[in-house]
Parts: structure tokens; sequence; C-alpha cells
């Protein structure tokens, strides 16, 4: 479900951003209208959409636009052109009471400099924007208190900043963030000041909470692995444009230019593409889970179709069992007569089990290293979804790589039968 629709939004920052809207509909780009005018765009026609209950993280280099991009959502700064849609309403529209109620109502804000005030204690920091709420004192610590208990700083609460590590000042920054239990968790590089261990530790919790309450997190990142970490999808920025949206998968599949790829050297793509991202249906070699008598019937349709291996599932798809030209051979000669009416499941090969759609792909190599038969794989209701063959998991490794377009796809030409030859 869409969240948030930002649609050709821009940003012009300089005395008079009406003109610059001009210069660049004139077809004048960034970087001469700076030369020329003074003035900056900070964002140009940026149009994405972000789903309720994803983290979403928006990278790109400094000065590509991504602080101010954040900060129109809540419109702490003014876009200078555009639509931005939150639950289907156009904040843009709003007069000031309006957004003053949204933001209190919706949004929450995390930064980079934790920005605690010295001289209140933790629980009185962190209750401090409910204060400009108008709540009762005792209902604002008792929020304030949830949601240090959240981040896990309880025990803490009548301490004061300075005694406090980095880590656990970014913690109370993330707690006053949540105290307004907002629908949309807004955070500059949040964890960026700390340390890679206790980093990862804030990211770890970031998760577990949103195991638990499912907000929109929109996420400003410079590190891609803190991106590929906690991001659903991931926006790369770069000279004020949104340039891809996607999922790490997708992104690291299809990178959209030569910028975007350069973010991504040096990820290792089994870590980030999973079974489910490369999975092909072979629906010719399936065949359904039938009463006995059906070996005979199986081996002839596989060497009609040349094929060696066949997936059995049954009704809805489940996945059952992998029976091969020898297997189903092997079976019908240890029956003899065929007095014992072997059933498919007799011709399973024992090892071709399946793997789960979600599992990546460094977690499935070997099993796709050390078994002839394309990998079958399920999803988490052991549904048969496809498989996963050598060819298409180089044909991935490879793309990923090299940035490539060749197809992993039903129209490049390709079938997954023809991996044995
Ligand atoms: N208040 C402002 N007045 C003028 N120019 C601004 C202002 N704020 C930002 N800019 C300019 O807008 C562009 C985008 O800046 P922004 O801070 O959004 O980038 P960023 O990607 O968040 O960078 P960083 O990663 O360094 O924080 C930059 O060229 C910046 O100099």
């Amino acid at each position: 479900m869409k969240k948030i629709e930002v649609r050709n939004l821009y940003k012009i920052f300089g005395p008079d951003p009406d003109k610059g809207m001009k210069l660049l509909a004139q077809g004048m780009d960034k970087q001469d209208i700076h030369e020329k005018t003074g003035m900056t765009v900070g964002v140009q026609d940026a149009s994405f959409t972000i789903n309720q209950g994803e983290i979403f993280v928006i990278m790109g280099l400094s000065g590509s636009g991504k602080s101010t991009l954040v900060r129109t959502l809540n419109r702490l700064i003014e876009p200078t052109s555009g639509e931005i849609l939150v639950d289907g309403e156009n904040i843009l529209k709003m007069d000031k009471a309006e957004l003053v109620t949204f933001r209190r109502a919706k949004t929450g804000m995390v930064f980079q400099s934790f920005a605690l005030m010295p001289q209140l204690t933790v629980i009185e920091n962190v209750a401090f924007g409910l204060d400009l709420d108008g709540m009762e004192k005792e209902q604002r610590l008792e929020r304030a208190q949830d949601a240090l208990n959240q981040v896990g700083l309880n025990g803490w609460e009548n301490s004061y900043p300075k005694e406090l590590s980095g880590g656990m000042q970014q913690r109370v920054g993330l707690a006053r963030g949540l105290a307004v239990d907002p629908d949309i968790l807004l955070m500059d590089e949040a964890f960026s000041a700390l340390d890679p261990l206790i980093r990862t530790e804030m990211q770890d919790e970031l998760l577990k909470l949103q195991d638990q309450q499912e907000r929109t997190i929109v996420f400003i990142s410079h590190d891609l692995d803190e991106a590929l970490r906690i991001g659903d999808r991931i926006a790369i920025m770069e000279g004020g444009r949104v340039v891809q949206v996607g999922t790490p998968e997708e992104i690291l599949q299809n990178p959209a230019d030569d910028y975007v790829r350069a973010f991504f050297r040096g990820v290792d793509p089994t870590g980030v593409i999973s079974a489910g991202d490369i999975v092909r249906d072979t629906q010719p070699t399936v065949i359904w889970h039938t009463p006995a008598g059906s070996l005979r019937a199986t081996l002839e349709l596989l060497n009609n179709r040349d094929r060696e291996y066949a997936y059995v599932i049954g009704s809805k798809r489940t996945f059952f069992g992998v029976v091969s030209t020898d297997s189903l051979c092997d079976t019908i000669e240890a029956d003899g007569q065929g007095k014992n009416k072997p059933k498919i499941e007799d011709a399973f090969i024992p090892e071709a089990k399946a793997v789960q759609d979600d599992e990546s792909l460094q977690d499935i190599l070997k099993k796709v290293a050390s078994h002839p038969w394309p990998i079958p794989v399920v999803d988490e209701d052991g549904k048969y979804r496809g498989v996963v063959s050598k060819n298409s998991f180089l044909r991935t490794l490879y793309r990923a790589e090299n940035g490539s377009h060749f197809g992993n796809n039903p129209t490049d030409g390709t079938h997954e039968g023809e991996d044995k030859c």
C-alpha cells in the first residue's frame, strides 16, 4: 500500500526559485544555473513511491540532495514545485495549522547529530517533543519511558546526556523519534556518527522495532552495507535527481547507469540476491503427483521432451520431489514384472531437496554446484516456484558483476531444460 507518493518534486535554493524553474524548463542544467544565477537545484524532478511499512533508504554522494528531499517530506524544507501525497493527501496544500497537526500526528525525525539538550535528563529529552503537543505530564513521561524501553535504555532515565556513550545518546535520539509514535520516521544519517559495532547494533534494534511495529521509515545513508542490511528498497540520488529506485537485488542486477553501478561495485551479489529472485518456472518438466502406474508415462514424457529431470508437484503446487530418467528406469527395472506397481515417490532422488525462495545465493551455492539437477525452489508454504540452475546462477553473477542487461527472463530465448545440454 502506498504511504508516500512524490510527484515531480523540485527544490531550488536561492532568491528566485521560479526563475530557476524556468531555466530548468528551458533545458539549462543545474551547474549552469548555479554559475549564472547563484541558485542551487537541490532536488530536480523527483518522482517515486514509498510503501506502507517499508524501510526506504535514500543513497547518493554528498550534495546529491538526500537531506533536502527528506526534509521536504515533512516540509521542514518547502519544495518549489511538485506534489507530496501522504495517505493520499497532498501535504503541500496544507495550511500552517494543518501542517503542524500532520507533523505531530504522523512524522518523527532522527538526525545524525543527537541534538540532545545537555541540561535535561534522558527522559526529559525524550519527552520534550511531547511537551509541545500539550500532553499531560504523566502521560508524556509514560510515553517517553515506553520509548526508552523500546531502545533498551530503561534504567538511564535520570542520567544526563554527557553521562552516556555516543551509541546510547543516539538511542535517546531514536527514542525521541519513537515517542511520538509516528507512522513515518525520517532518519537522516541517524547512525553515521556511531562506531561500526554500535552502528550494527542500532541497525538490529531498528529492524527489531520494525518487526513489531511496521512503520514507514525513510532512511538516508551513505553506507551501502547499511542500505543493504536494512533497506527494503533503495533510491539512488545523483545531482538532485532520483536516478533509480528498487530492491537491492533489482538494482544490483540492473543498475540504471554507471553512477549506480559504481555504488554497488564490490558488493558480493550472492549475499544480496536470493533464490526467489532468479527462480524460473519449468512448466514443461513439472508433472502432477499422480497415482501409481505413472512411472512409464513420466519416462516417456521426459524422453519425448529430451529432458532428464521432472519436478513432481501436487494440487496447490505443493512440491513433492524430483525424478530423473535414471531414477525412473531403475525403479521400473527393480520392479521386474511390474507386480508391485511402484509409485512415483519410489523414483524420487533422495538428495533432491527444495530450497526456500528467501535463501541467498550464498546459502544455496553448494547445492547448485554439487547436484546435476536444477535446484527446486519453494515458498514459505512449500509451494513449488520453479528451479535455479547452474546457468541462471552464473548468468545472474555475470550480470551483477558487469551490469549487463541481457536477460534472466523468459523472453531471453533460453529454457531451463536446456541446462543439461
Ligand atoms: N539551505 C540551503 N541553501 C542553499 N543551498 C542548499 C541549502 N541546503 C542544501 N543546499 C544545496 O543543495 C544541494 C543538496 O544538498 P543536500 O544537503 O540535500 O545533499 P545531501 O545529499 O544530503 O548531502 P550530504 O550527504 O553531504 O548531507 C547541495 O548542493 C547543497 O549545497
